[in-house]
């Protein structure tokens, strides 16, 4: 069996144009959304993920702003970014790319992004809303990587609800959040959250009908850990090398095996880390609705 390709690549091509078409009745409104960046240091991953948002945001008509600091920047010089950023007009939305350099205090820096323009979802009052269940008509934002695993799913008609989901890893951008986003009511999945310290990890993986792999351990998850059918979407991104054009190789939670056992499967590159983008780009069209 060869599973079904969860294509990142086209569903987030299809997901800017939609995107395009909102930002295009904005501009004819008169209203600009722009998205900013605040990157500290030049960790190279972060440094290509934040060009990518900057290239998506370019070809649906989104202007964005760049602030780089360098790795040795106090807390103090991202406080004063942050201001900035938060009274900036020509700035809809914002983000600070993650992880910053060690010795500067993340919660402290997601805390002080003003919830209104936060465009990953990751401010203490929207995760709140989150795990409050607010369901109100103005929509809070959602974490970007989670938000794009579900919306993965459901463009491909992945069932869902009633489905036994194992997510790999309690990280705040991704396992955490998707727990919460998976056991909405409306998407009703039942998800069991697990993490290094989960005694039998492959046990855990073969009861599921979707796993969800964000640790960061290139092929961890092998032919024996998955059930024959199952979905399984491949959030784990590593560097093992470098290609013959010096571009660094990916490699992702999951062994290419996984493919002759599963019933979709998720690459990396070309899954979720362009969904990842799309779905910031969807905050940012959202806040720059809201703010109009
Ligand atoms: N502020 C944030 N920081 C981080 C987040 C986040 O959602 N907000 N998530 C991750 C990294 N991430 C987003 O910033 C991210 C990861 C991967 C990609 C992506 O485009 N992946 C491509 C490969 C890109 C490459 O060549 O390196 C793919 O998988 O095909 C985009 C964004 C941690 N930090």
């Amino acid at each position: 069996m060869s599973a079904i390709r969860l294509d990142g690549v086209a569903t987030a091509a299809a997901i800017k144009g939609e995107l395009a078409s909102r930002v295009e009745a904005l501009r004819a409104r008169g209203i600009r959304p722009g998205l900013a960046t605040l990157l500290v240091g030049g960790d190279p991953a972060s440094v290509s993920y934040v060009t990518g948002k900057h290239r998506d945001s370019a070809e649906i008509g989104v202007e964005s702003i760049k602030v780089e600091l360098p790795g040795t920047a106090s807390m103090a010089d991202v406080e004063r970014a942050i201001a900035e950023l938060n009274s900036a007009p020509e700035v809809t939305g914002y983000l600070v790319q993650l992880p910053l350099p060690a010795g500067l205090d993340e919660h402290r820096v997601l805390e002080l992004i003003d919830p209104a323009k936060d465009a990953d979802g990751l401010h203490p009052r929207n995760l709140g809303e989150l795990v409050l269940g607010v369901d109100g008509p103005i929509a809070t934002p959602l974490p970007c990587t989670p938000n794009g695993v579900l919306e993965l799913l459901r463009r491909y008609e992945v069932p869902i609800a009633g489905r036994h989901v194992v997510v790999i890893g309690r990280g705040l951008t991704v396992g955490r959040p998707l727990g919460l986003l998976l056991t909405r009511k409306g998407v009703d999945a039942t998800v069991t959250l697990t993490h290094s310290r989960t005694p039998d990890l492959a046990a855990e993986a073969r009861r599921a009908d979707i796993v969800v792999a964000a640790v960061g351990v290139p092929g961890l998850v092998t032919a024996d850990w998955v059930k024959p059918g199952a979905a399984v979407v491949d959030v784990g991104i590593s560097r093992v090398g470098v290609t013959e054009s010096g571009r660094a190789r990916l490699a992702g939670d999951v062994a290419p095996e996984v493919w002759d056992v599963a019933g979709w499967v998720s690459p990396v590159p070309g899954g979720v880390g362009l969904m990842t983008r799309a779905m910031l780009l969807e905050n940012l069209v959202a806040a720059a609705e809201r703010q109009a």
